[in-house]
């Protein structure tokens, strides 16, 4: 049994201006000691899918259906007061994009970790603090000993970020939600924070959820990789396999923007249009309206995710006979825009 299951999440925003469907009908699952990565444009509704995993989706926001199964509990079945207690920052932490808010500024770095290690374990506070400084010993902090009596604004981002990590493991967590950790910092920061990534999974045999817009990052830190369009799961595969043999229309266009070390800005080739909204997203699949190879089907037939090789799908029209039994769309069924 895997990690983490999640099945049919659909998120909601009931605003003014109409009801934004930013998470509809996800699925996916991890397994333990793997890495995947929820890769898409801005708006895709990565960010809400993994809040809503843990219960931090408020109003006007609202889980209105689907099931999230980790480690054989239903987490949409918690109350906020179990999630706060039992699962968020103890079974699973979250790293951010920006590390200075998830730390604390009146404290030294070694402090907060070392809270934390208190927290989670029976360490006294003498055991807590040599704990903390070997967590930032294992993310790569130089000198850690002088480091963990700093204050993060003695850091520089990209340690602050390792600091983070550090925190993040130092509750010893089944699973780690990473939003964009890497985006606010320079590239070579970026690679170096990946790596971290990498030898992270191998040494605590953590499961890790990676979310990012770059599919070049993801190449780096992830076994499977499960591409969302405008709140839905489009595209799922291992990332070798979604590299070499990419299905559905929106990642080939994705892979195609990807910036190669052999190419220049100038060869770049993003995907023309913008995401449509998600308040009242198109019929049928909501990729079609910047779709190259798109349909008349397209707008009348909402494609399930269909298996297009081993441990690989993906939700479109194109593949309709790998799937074999989808039923021929009828002209009513569904408004046509
Ligand atoms: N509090 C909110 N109220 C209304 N709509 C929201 C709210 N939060 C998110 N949304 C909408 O949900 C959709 C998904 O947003 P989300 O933040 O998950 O995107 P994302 O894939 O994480 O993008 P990014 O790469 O920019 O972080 C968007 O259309 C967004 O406008
Ligand atoms: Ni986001």
């Amino acid at each position: 049994m895997s990690l983490l299951e999640v099945e049919d999440l659909r998120t909601y925003f009931y605003t003014e201006g109409g009801i934004v469907q930013a998470v509809d009908g996800v699925s996916f699952e991890v397994g333990r000691g793997e890495t995947i990565g929820l890769v898409g444009e801005s708006g895709a509704g990565k960010s809400v899918t993994v809040k809503s995993l843990l219960g931090l989706i408020n109003p006007p926001g609202k889980v209105v259906d689907g099931s999230v199964r980790f480690d054989g509990r239903d987490l949409t079945e918690c109350t906020e007061r179990e999630l706060r207690q039992e699962v968020r920052g103890s079974e699973i932490s979250f790293v951010f994009q920006d590390p200075m808010s998830a730390l604390n500024p009146v404290f030294t770095v070694g402090h907060q970790i070392a809270e934390i290690v208190e927290y989670h374990t029976d360490r006294s506070e003498k055991e807590a603090h040599e704990r903390a400084v070997e967590l930032l010993d294992d993310v790569g902090i130089p000198d850690p000993e002088q480091r963990a009596d700093q204050y993060p604004h003695e850091f520089s981002g990209g340690m602050r970020q390792r600091a983070l990590i550090a925190m993040a493991l130092s509750c010893s967590p089944k699973l780690i939600i990473a939003d964009e950790p890497t985006t606010a910092l320079d590239v070579t920061i970026q690679a170096q924070i990946l790596d971290l990534f990498d030898e992270i999974q191998e040494k605590y045999d953590t499961s890790v959820v990676y979310v990012t817009h770059d599919l070049g990052v993801v190449r780096e830190v992830c076994d499977r990789v499960a591409v969302m369009y405008l709140g839905k799961v489009v595209e799922h595969a291992p990332y070798e396999e979604l590299y070499r043999n990419p299905k559905h229309p929106y990642t080939q266009s994705l892979l195609r923007s990807v910036v190669r070390p052999d190419e220049r800005a100038d060869a770049l080739n993003p995907i023309e249009g913008t995401m449509p909204s998600a308040i009242d997203p198109p019929s049928g699949c909501r990729f079609r309206t910047r779709c190259p190879v798109a349909v008349d089907d397209c707008a009348r037939i909402e494609p399930p995710r269909i298996d297009v090789g081993p441990n690989h799908d993906s939700a479109c029209i194109l593949y309709k006979d790998e799937y074999g039994k989808m039923e021929e769309p009828t002209l009513h069924e569904r408004g046509q825009r």
